[in-house]
């Protein structure tokens, strides 16, 4: 399932690229300003920091919810007290685009994550030139060569790479890259199973100064409380905010 996603993406990125050329975008990208700090936004604090996800569906779950304006979703994040947005814009399963990541850009002050399926350059780039200050890499899906080579473009743009992994090898992997924004997944993209102890278990070997992110299954406060006192600085959360209030959500979210 993770090869079909990440096929998928290439494919309609190649599609993109023939209708603007990669000289195109890069000029693009290096016009933008430059990108936020998202490193500083999700520095390790007493408080545990959210990622709040702009996310209308996902193969595993099907449709979430509809968001006809991502942009107003991110302003509740925002409001709510998150640090950073992640767009999904991934388009067959997640029903995402740039165009989304383009509106939250212009309407929230926090660093944006593309949230995607991203294998070339031209995806990163395309990123900046939509705004991104972060994007994601998935560790399981990419050889070392690329995720080195693609983690260096990222950097060079200014922006923050976050280093998605799934298991111990992975982790390995995201900090041999020297990923300074390190993701566990509890979800496999391969089989969608769901593992939430998997971040306890990696946790205590990323090494301080690595910000660590738990991701996916977050559905209570309890879920926050279990991943924080496992050691998570940052949870990336999408299903719990889009199904319901994001702000009074959010407001229970991180008073634990
Ligand atoms: O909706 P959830 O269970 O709160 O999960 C959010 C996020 O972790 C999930 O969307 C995700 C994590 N890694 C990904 C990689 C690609 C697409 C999506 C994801």
């Amino acid at each position: 399932m993770l090869a079909d996603l990440m096929a998928g993406a290439a494919a309609d990125a190649a599609d993109r690229e023939r209708l603007k050329p990669l000289e195109a975008v890069r000029a693009e990208a290096l016009a933008r300003p430059a990108a936020i700090d998202a490193l500083a936004a999700l520095a390790p604090s007493d408080r545990v920091k959210i990622i709040a996800e702009v996310k209308r569906a996902s193969p595993s779950r099907g449709d979430l919810a509809e968001i006809r304006d991502p942009a107003q979703l991110a302003v509740s994040y925002e409001t709510g007290g998150a640090s950073t947005i992640s767009v999904l814009t991934e388009g067959r399963k997640f029903k995402g685009s740039l165009a989304d990541l383009e509106e939250v850009r212009r309407s929230v002050a926090l660093p944006v994550l593309r949230k995607d399926f991203i294998s070339s350059p031209y995806q990163v780039y395309e990123a900046r030139a939509a705004g991104a200050d972060l994007v994601l890499l998935i560790v399981a899906a990419l050889d070392d060569a690329t995720l080195a080579s693609l983690y260096a473009l990222i950097t060079e743009l200014g922006m923050t790479a976050l280093v998605e992994t799934h298991s111990e090898e992975e982790l390995h992997r995201a900090l041999a890259l020297g990923a300074q924004l390190v993701g566990v997944n509890a979800r496999n993209l391969s089989t969608f199973e769901l593992d939430r102890d998997l971040f306890g278990t990696l946790a205590p070997q990323i090494p301080a100064g690595v910000i660590r992110v738990a991701e996916s299954a977050v559905l209570s406060p309890a879920d926050v409380r279990h991943y924080r006192a496992a050691g998570a600085d940052v949870v990336l959360i999408g299903e719990a905010l889009v199904t319901g209030d994001p702000v009074a959500t959010l407001a229970e979210y991180l008073a634990v």
